[in-house]
């Protein structure tokens, strides 16, 4: 079913070669789905603005009349998020019938480009309650930016074209042309994301920051930056595709959601990591003129062992690490380990970071091996040599060089003399000292042979490595003990309290809460003294009892 999908050929003439750029803005139906915009409260729940102002019907709004791509459900279940007001409000405006029976041609471009619930353009988004207020508030300002510049410009531009061509009324009712035809055809990306910001641009394509519509969370998409078809750059699209279909989820491999083709682009909807790449933390912290401490090294060498142990287990290879394939996450502060960890991963990161390895791109199977060399910079020898035998090894290579450059070592040479010393065994110059158990395992890494170089499993169970984790999780498990101590010891007092208070026949009370006792009677049975029992609140966050 995914081959098919992305093996269909399909002519979205309404995305361009940039997919930001709206270079066929003459399109009206299709333009009209390139403006995205949030809707306030306030305005009419996807009235399009043509039509409110003219009170027109929407003839063509019935589901039956529009053969959008996009299912009808989906559609009306985009249109009934537009507002942050409750569903049963939205359901009640979504059906608000439409009153009269004329619209000119434009409006049935845009009733049909926006298909059966007549929506004038690329729905907007939505947004999830269940983003953390952190991850919202940053994206908010973009979301905001992107959807108002839609609005502003593109959208003026065509209300008022809409608006001035009253000659084309006549129309209303003629058949399609072919304009309105090619808006059928609503570009997937264009109508399932809105597009905030282009994070990246490598060597096979574009990735941009997008919201999605619907769900209102963030992904990466990337798209191919050239035609695919025959191309080298479809084997390697497919490539991607088909490993992380593969993959499934792992905390320390880039998440996959979706992939499809377009305009005879490949796009790849992945997770958006909101770190960036190791590149740009590399380049972050020469710029403030900092480096990364031998702990957070050892972290990152652990985090990509964990990602490559689970690759190479699935009889893959990856071929391609480098700090620009690896990406960033930001821990969320509980410091909690990730879906999906094994005992060995449990602890935070020091530096409160994710590790991830993502760009798919040339990874391959070890048993039956389609090497496309990935970046000579990180090239193993052997793989140079057209040996394919240890292919996971040249993954530990280039790994050992990714921490090396983490490490503060000069940009590495492509080819030449100081590319062959380091294949020989010589270790890039360094800043700076690091302990001679990590050098080692370092030096380890970038053995010439690679029988000698130790696999991802190994790394993972690495004493050098694991000792920091182990410190950093005996020191929160002692945290956690203190807690329970101190939780216990209040539980005991309060249990010494409620003895004491069983044992005396009277407890002591307030002067005006003492009714009967002190005109020498005992208190009825069954009835309740006001403080004869305390209820008690507990806060164990007490910063006094942490190690
Ligand atoms: N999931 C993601 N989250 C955040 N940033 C990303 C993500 N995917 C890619 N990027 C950014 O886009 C850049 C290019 O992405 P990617 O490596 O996948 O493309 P590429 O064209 O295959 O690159 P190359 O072939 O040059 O390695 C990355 O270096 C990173 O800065
Ligand atoms: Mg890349």
């Amino acid at each position: 079913m995914l081959f098919d999908e992305i093996s269909q050929k399909l002519d979205f003439s309404s995305w361009g070669e940039e997919g930001s750029s709206s270079d066929n803005s003459s399109d009206d139906c299709a333009a009209m789905t390139r403006s995205p915009r949030i809707s306030s409260p306030a305005s009419a729940c996807w009235t399009p603005r043509v039509q409110r102002h003219r009170s027109r019907s929407n003839a063509m709004s019935s589901p039956s009349q529009c053969t959008s791509p996009i299912p009808y459900a989906s559609w009306s279940k985009l249109r009934l998020c537009d507002s942050p007001s409750t569903p049963k409000s939205l359901l009640s405006k979504s059906s608000k019938p439409y009153s009269s029976t004329k619209i000119s041609r434009h409006q049935r471009s845009l009733c049909l480009a926006s298909s059966a619930a007549s929506l004038p353009r690329a729905p907007s988004v939505n947004v999830n309650p269940f983003t953390p207020d952190t991850v919202r508030r940053n994206s908010e300002q973009q979301w905001r930016k992107a959807c108002r510049s839609d609005d502003d410009e593109e959208y003026g531009q065509r209300l008022k074209h809409s608006l001035t061509s009253s000659e084309e009324d006549d129309e209303a009712f003629l058949p399609p042309k072919r304009r309105a035809v090619q808006a059928f055809m609503l570009s997937r990306y264009e109508s399932e994301f809105l597009e905030l910001e282009c994070i990246g641009v490598g060597e096979f394509g574009a990735v941009y920051k997008c919201v999605k519509r619907l769900d209102g969370c963030l992904y990466a998409i990337k798209r191919s930056r050239r035609p695919l078809a025959g191309s080298a750059n479809e084997q390697l699209a497919l490539k991607e595709v088909y490993a992380h279909a593969v993959l499934g989820h792992h905390p320390h491999v880039v998440r996959y959601y979706s992939a499809w083709a377009e305009d005879d682009h490949m796009i790849i909807q992945n997770e958006y990591c909101d770190g960036g790449s190791l590149t740009d933390a590399i380049v972050k912290k020469e710029v403030q003129g900092e480096i990364f401490t031998e702990p957070e090294l050892k972290d990152l060498l652990l985090q990509v062992s964990m990602g490559l142990k689970y690759i190479h287990s699935l009889g893959l290879a990856h071929l391609d690490i480098k700090p620009s394939n690896i990406f960033i996450s930001q821990q969320p502060s509980t410091g909690a380990a990730a879906e999906g960890e094994s005992e060995e991963e449990d602890g935070s990161s020091p530096a409160g970071v994710i590790y991830k390895i993502g760009d798919l791109g040339h990874v391959t199977s070890t048993n039956n091996p389609q090497v496309e060399e990935g970046d000579s910079r990180f090239l193993a020898s052997e793989v140079l040599h057209e040996d394919y035998s240890h292919l996971p090894k040249a993954d530990i290579f280039a790994l050992g060089l990714t921490v090396l450059l983490a490490a503060g070592a000069s940009p590495l040479p492509q080819n030449g003399g100081e590319w062959h010393s380091i294949r020989e065994g010589q270790l890039p110059k360094l800043p700076r000292e690091l302990s001679s158990t990590f050098i080692d395992l370092l030096q380890l890494l970038l053995d010439p042979d690679p029988t000698k170089r130790p696999s991802a499993k190994e790394l993972c169970k690495h004493p050098v490595l694991t000792e920091e984790r182990a410190g950093r999780l005996a020191t929160q498990l002692r945290r956690e003990l203190n807690v329970e101590k101190f939780r216990t010891a209040m539980l005991e007092k309060e249990l010494q309290e409620a003895r004491q208070a069983a044992l005396s026949p009277e407890p002591d009370l307030p002067l005006q809460l003492k009714p009967q006792a002190e005109m020498g009677s005992l208190p009825k049975s069954g009835r309740r003294l006001v403080g004869g029992r305390k209820a008690r609140s507990m806060s164990f966050g007490c910063p006094g009892y942490g190690v």
